[in-house]
C-alpha cells in the first residue's frame, strides 16, 4: 500500500466529526485568514469573528469581505463576524485566539466569564508579553486557568498566501497529543500540512524570536547591505535563536523545523512581513513612532525585542544582534550604527 493512501485511510478512520462551529477572537489578517481556511474546506460549519469594531462586522456580513485587512479576498458565506463575545462563543467548539500578545491578557480577562472551561484555545499569536516576559502558553492559563484545553499553531505562514489558498506548513504544539491530533486534522486540507509536537516552548520561543530577527534582517535590507550581509546576519540569528532557545527547552528538532528555520526564512526574506517591512523602514532612516503609526497592523517583533534583552540575561546567553534589534528598536543606537557595533565585534570562533 502506498504511504500517502495508508495515512489517508488512517485519518479517515479516526477523522474529526464536522464542527458546528468555530470562533475567532481578533478579525485582523492571520485571524480572518485561519478562520477562512477551515470555512473554505465546511470543516466549520461556521466560523465566527470576535472584532471590536462594529462598521468591520458589517462589512464582513454584508459584503463578505474584512476590508480592513484583507480587502482583496471574498470571504465565504459561512464567515460572519460580531461585536458581542456571548454571540461569537454561543456553540463554539473550538476558538482560533488571534489578538496581538499584547494585548491578550486584556482581551481574555474581558470575556473570560463567557468561555467554556473546556473550549480548546488555538493561539496563532506569536511573541512574549512585555509586562510579564511570558509566552502565550503562559500568558492565556494565567487568565483562564491551567486546566483550559489549549493549542499553540506556528511556523511559516503569511495570511495573504493563507487566503489564495498557497500550499502550508504549519505545527500545532501542545502538551495534550490528541488535542494536537484534532488541530491537526481540523485543518489539515489539500493546502496546509500540519505537524504536531508536545514542544510547546520551542514553538513559541522559535516563533517570537524569529519576528525579532526579521526586524534585523529588514534593517540589512533597508541599509542595502546586500546578500553577503543578509546570509551572515540570518545564519548569526538563527544562531543566537538556537542557544537561547535551547536553554529555555526547545527541542533541536522544532529549532531547526517549521516553527524554527522555517519561519525564520519566511520572515527575514520574505517582503509581505510585516517586522521586515518595519526593519526596511528602519534602515531608511524612518523613525520607529511613525513607521509604527503608517500602519495598522502588528508588528509583534517590535515589542518582543525588549523581552530578548531580559531573557538573555535571566539565561546568561549572548545575542548580539536579538539585543542590536531592541537597542535600535528603543531608538538607542541608529540601524548605521548596530552594524558597526556588530561588525566590529571580536573575531570567535564558531560556536556550536
Ligand atoms: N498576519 C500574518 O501573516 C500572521 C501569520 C501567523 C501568525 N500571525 C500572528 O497572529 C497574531 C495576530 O496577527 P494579525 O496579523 O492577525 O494582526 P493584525 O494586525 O492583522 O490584526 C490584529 C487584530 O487584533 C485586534 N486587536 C488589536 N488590539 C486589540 C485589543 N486590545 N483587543 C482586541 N482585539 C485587538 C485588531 O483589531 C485586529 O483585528 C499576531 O501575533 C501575529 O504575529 C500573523
Ligand atoms: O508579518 P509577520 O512578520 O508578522 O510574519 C507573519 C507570520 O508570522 C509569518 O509566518
Amino acid at each position: 500500500m502506498r504511504w500517502s493512501r495508508y495515512f489517508r485511510s488512517k485519518e479517515e478512520s479516526d477523522g474529526l466529526e464536522r464542527v458546528e462551529k468555530v470562533v475567532v477572537f481578533g478579525g485582523g489578517s492571520f485571524g480572518t485568514a485561519m478562520g477562512v481556511s477551515l470555512a473554505r474546506q465546511n470543516k466549520a460549519g461556521q466560523v465566527t469573528m470576535l472584532l471590536r469594531d462594529p462598521y468591520l462586522c458589517k462589512d464582513i456580513n454584508e459584503q463578505h469581505c474584512n476590508t480592513r485587512y484583507l480587502k482583496d479576498y471574498e470571504l465565504p458565506p459561512n464567515v460572519n463576524a460580531t461585536t458581542s463575545a456571548a454571540e461569537a462563543l454561543a456553540g463554539a467548539q473550538f476558538a482560533i485566539h488571534a489578538v496581538p500578545v499584547q494585548h491578550t491578557r486584556a482581551f481574555l480577562q474581558g470575556i473570560k466569564e463567557l468561555i467554556p472551561p473546556t473550549l480548546p484555545i488555538i493561539s496563532v499569536s506569536k511573541g512574549i508579553e512585555v509586562t510579564s516576559g511570558q509566552l502565550m502558553s503562559e500568558v492565556i492559563p494565567s487568565v483562564l486557568g491551567k486546566k483550559q484545553p489549549t493549542v499553540y499553531l506556528s511556523g511559516p505562514s503569511f495570511a495573504k498566501e493563507v487566503m489564495m489558498g498557497r500550499p502550508t506548513g504549519i505545527v500545532a504544539a501542545s502538551k495534550d497529543k490528541a488535542l494536537a491530533r484534532s488541530v491537526q486534522r481540523l485543518f489539515a486540507s489539500p493546502d496546509m500540512r500540519v505537524n504536531t509536537t508536545t514542544d510547546v516552548i520551542g514553538v513559541e520561543i522559535c516563533g517570537s524570536l524569529k519576528n525579532v530577527l526579521a526586524i534585523a534582517a529588514g534593517i540589512v535590507e533597508g541599509l542595502d547591505l546586500g546578500p553577503n550581509a543578509m546570509a551572515a546576519l540570518v545564519a548569526q540569528g538563527c544562531s543566537e535563536i538556537r542557544w537561547l532557545a535551547t536553554k529555555m527547552g526547545a527541542k533541536a528538532a522544532t529549532i531547526s523545523g517549521l516553527s524554527g528555520l522555517g519561519d525564520i526564512m519566511l520572515t527575514c526574506y520574505g517582503s509581505l512581513s510585516r517586522n521586515r517591512t518595519v526593519g526596511v523602514r528602519l534602515g531608511r532612516g524612518e523613525r520607529l513612532p511613525d513607521i509604527l503609526a503608517s500602519s495598522s497592523q502588528v508588528a509583534e517583533g517590535v515589542a518582543t525585542a525588549a523581552v530578548v534583552v531580559n531573557l538573555a540575561r535571566k539565561y546568561r546567553v549572548q545575542l548580539p544582534v536579538l539585543t542590536a534589534v531592541a537597542q535600535v528598536v528603543d531608538g538607542h543606537i541608529t540601524a548605521e550604527q548596530a552594524v558597526f557595533e556588530i561588525m566590529n565585534l571580536p573575531q570567535i570562533e564558531e560556536r556550536p
